[in-house]
Parts: structure tokens; sequence; C-alpha cells
């Protein structure tokens, strides 16, 4: 058995190490059955906005269930970059940051072009000081991932924007005034910036056609706790009473319900049984009806689920759409689970365009998936064999490891700066529930 306190420290510590980067690889050996319990961590994309929300305080945070992924170095150090002081309990999975001082307002490129969530300190920083600089996020292995939602918003709460050289300068001379916005989309990033620049904007707020995802709500929380004024946070629309001055607020993130289904998925395609703790089920709802339909057993509890795989599975089909729709941050996991189902299957990514990178490598394993535009089309079961593949982007990654958990041989993959991004303690966690799986330096 692991010392999974001892591991996440020691994993932290030698991430920061690897930042050099020796080449590793996970070595997956297909063929296990995998059971028993696996503890979900906090939440990448409930943790990131909080830890910007932070700035916002004039007193300092303490957040607990954070989850050390190499995401929340990368925004902790933007705030360092901004004059606060951050501080991390790897082995307790704590951070502490004192925003009582800002002493800059530039996130620089060498940071943001790693991370775009990054982007998400423009808004408290025009809150709290009415200025900001930070580099243009660029696209992705996703998609080209614009950011003109965030920049209308603020703009509609008086913002000026110049952009040049790379970087968005915005400031805010006279102030954020409340204003009614409507997105064209729900973009998740966009109305968490805008929630937060209007925390402390004066009057109030609406956002209309918000996002509805469990981590604006989280982030809501959050702010709420700081003192802010935010009502509606989970529907499309978010009403913000702007207040003089936020404080700092002790937290703890919620679970990550993108972490906890990829547990869930590995239980079914292994025809294993895995109980999956700290989980929301209501924010699984999407996944467990396709896991459902799919043949696979699904036990709801208050505070976690468990899965009992049964094979064959059947092929179900999966549409991508913001929350409460499927999740595209699960689309690549389906897909890889449906390579092994009977019968054909169809994908359809309506979020992102161009989330498809998993499709090569999938059939590099044997996968017979073709896809034209947003689609694609799965024909299985197909038996996959393990070879040489890439994590081309973190999703893209889970779903190497699910395929390599199943497929027959060894499965070698590469690129993991990727999944280091979103998945805190993966081989332990993995290997506790049976599977052959090791990181190793190929170098
Ligand atoms: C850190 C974080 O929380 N990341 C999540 C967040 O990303 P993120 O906040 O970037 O996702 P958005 O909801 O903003 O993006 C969704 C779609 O809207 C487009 N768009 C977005 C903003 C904008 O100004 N203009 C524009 O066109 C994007 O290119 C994309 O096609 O939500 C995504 C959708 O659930 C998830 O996949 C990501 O894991
Ligand atoms: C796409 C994702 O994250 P990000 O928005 O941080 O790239 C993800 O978590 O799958």
């Amino acid at each position: 058995m692991f010392d999974d306190k001892i591991f996440v420290t020691e994993k932290f510590f030698r991430l920061r190490i690897c930042r050099r980067v020796i080449l590793e690889k996970l070595i997956v050996k297909g063929g296990n059955r995998l059971v028993g319990a696996v503890k979900t961590s906090g939440a990448k994309n409930a943790v990131l906005p909080i830890i910007a929300a932070s700035i916002l305080g004039t007193t300092p945070s303490h957040l607990d269930e954070v989850p050390m992924l190499e995401d929340v170095h990368t925004i902790s150090e933007v705030l360092k970059c901004l004059g606060l002081a951050v501080e991390c309990s790897p082995e307790k999975n704590v951070l502490d940051i004192d925003s009582t001082e800002i002493t800059s307002y530039e996130a620089p490129y060498e940071l943001v072009r790693t991370m775009r969530a990054s982007f998400l300190v423009m808004g408290p920083l025009l809150a709290r000081i009415g200025k900001a600089r930070i580099s243009m996020p660029g696209g992705c292995a996703i998609g080209a991932r614009p950011i003109d939602i965030h920049l209308k918003g603020f703009e509609a709460l008086g913002v000026k924007i110049e952009q040049g050289h790379g970087y968005i300068e915005a400031s805010a001379p006279e102030g954020l005034k409340g204003t009614s916005i409507y997105f064209d989309f729900p973009s998740v990033g966009a109305t968490e910036n805008i929630m937060m620049a209007a925390s402390l904007a004066e009057g109030t707020t609406i956002l209309e056609n918000a996002a509805e995802e469990p981590e604006i709500v989280d982030l809501a929380n959050y702010l709420n706790k700081m003192g802010a004024k935010i009502r509606g946070a989970g529907t499309d629309t978010i009403r913000i009473e702007g207040v003089e001055k936020l404080h700092g607020a002790d937290y703890t993130i919620i679970p990550d319900r993108i972490e906890a289904g990829t547990y869930m998925i590995a239980a079914a395609m292994t025809g294993g049984d895995i109980v999956v703790e700290n989980v929301l089920p209501e924010h699984q709802k999407p996944l467990i009806a396709k896991l459902r339909e799919a043949g696979a057993v699904v036990e709801e509890d208050i505070d976690k689920v468990r899965v009992i795989g049964k094979n064959p599975l059947k092929a179900v089909s999966i549409k991508t759409l913001p929350y409460p729709g499927f999740p595209t941050d699960m689309q690549a996991q389906m897909m890889a689970m449906m390579v092994i189902a009977e019968g054909r299957s169809k994908v359809t990514e309506t979020v992102f365009e161009n989330r498809f990178m998993h499709v090569v490598e999938l059939n590099r394993m044997g996968a017979q998936i073709s896809t034209e535009g947003r689609s694609a089309v799965i024909d299985g079961p197909c038996k996959l064999t393990g070879c040489d593949v890439r994590a081309t982007d973190l999703r893209a990654g889970a779903a190497m490891i699910l395929a390599g958990l199943v497929a027959e041989g060894t499965t070698r993959i590469g690129d993991l700066h990727h999944i280091d991004r979103g998945y805190e303690n993966i081989v332990a966690k993995l290997k506790n529930l049976g599977a052959d799986i090791e990181r190793v330096d190929v170098d």
C-alpha cells in the first residue's frame, strides 16, 4: 500500500525538478481488472479561479483540498509575480495566500503560455487595483480558444482595453460600473472573470447566458465567503451586487468531477469494481446516465459512487455540451471506452473545434475511429494492442492510460506534462486499484 501523503509530497517536488525535463513515460501493462476504492482530489477547474479570486481579498486566504498539480503551481507563480505571498503545504493539500499587498499588475508570457487559466487574474486585478497587463493566451491542442467574450464583458463594465506586442493592457481609471451582460456563449472562463470583477464594481451586474458549471458555483461560494453578494450561480442568470471591499476566507475546494469520472470509466472498461470516494453524484449525472446505458452498474451514495463494469459494454453516443450537458473534458475518456464497446458509437464535440487529437493515438492502438468535422464514429469492439503513444493534451492523456489498461501488452505514453496538469497522484491511485503502471525515466 502507498502512503499517499508522502507520495504526493515527493511527486510535487519531483515535478519541480522535472521542469528541466528528463524524458519520462508511463508504462502501462494491460489486462488487470481494477478493484478497490479511490479518493478524488480537489477540482483543478475550481481551484484555479479560486486562487485567482484570492487577489480580491485584502486579508489572507486559506484553501483546503488543493490538488497538487502543475496548473496549481503555475497559477501560484502568477500570483507571486504580482507580489502576493503564496505558501503551499503539499502534504496537507493546503495553500495559504497573502494578498495584503500587490506590487505588480503583469502576468508574463512564460506563465500564461503554459496555462490559459492564468488569464483569470485579469478580473481580480482590474477590480482590486484598476489595471492589468496580461500576456494574450494562445490557442492550444484542443482549439483556438479566443478571449473575445471576456474582453466584451470587461468593456461593458467600463474597462479600456488595448492590445499590442502579445499583451492585453486593461485599465479602469474610473472604476468598474455594474451593468447587464449577455454572453454570446456560456463561457466558463468569461463567466468567472466577469463575476470576479463585478464583485467589487459599483452597482449591480447581471450576467445572462452565464455558464452553469459546478466550478462556477464553487467560485461564487468562495467569493460570497469573502464578502461578495452573488446570487444565481449555477443558473444561466447571475446577479452580483458590487461591494466596496472583500476579505480573505478559509475555503475547501469541491471534488474534481472529471478526475472522478476518469476512474469511473476505468472501472467500466476493465470489468472492475471501484468505489470512487469524495464525489458529488449530482455533478456526474451525464456520465452516470451514459455508463448505465453502456451496461455498467452504477450505485450512487451521498458522497461516493460505485461502478461495476460488465463485459461486453454496449456502444453509446454522446454530444458534448456546456453543463449540465455531457462534459467535453470527459469526451476523450468516453471515446476510449467506446472503442471496446460492442457496436457503432458517435461522439459529437460541440464545445471545442479541434478536440480529437486522441483519435490518431487510439487508432495506433488498433481502434477504428473515423472523424468528420466535429463528429467521430467509433466501430467496436476493437482489440487494442499496446504501443508508443502521446498524451496530446490533458484528457487525451487520460484516454491513453485507459486504453493502455485494457490493451494487450505494453503501452508507453509520452508527453506526460499534459497529464501532470490535471491528475494528482494518478500512478499511485491506479496502482492501489491493481493497475500495472509505472512512471519511468527513458533518458
Ligand atoms: C480552467 C478551466 O476551467 N478550464 C475549463 C474551461 O475552459 P474555458 O474557460 O477556457 O472554456 P470556455 O467555456 O470559455 O470555452 C468554451 C468554448 O467557447 C469558446 N470561447 C470562450 C471564451 C471566449 O472569449 N471566446 C470563445 O469563443 C472557446 O474557444 C471554446 O470553444 O471550460 C471548458 C469547457 O467546459 C473546459 O473544457 C475546461 O477544462
Ligand atoms: C481543457 C482543460 O483544461 P484547460 O482549460 O485548463 O486547458 C481540461 O481540464 O480538460
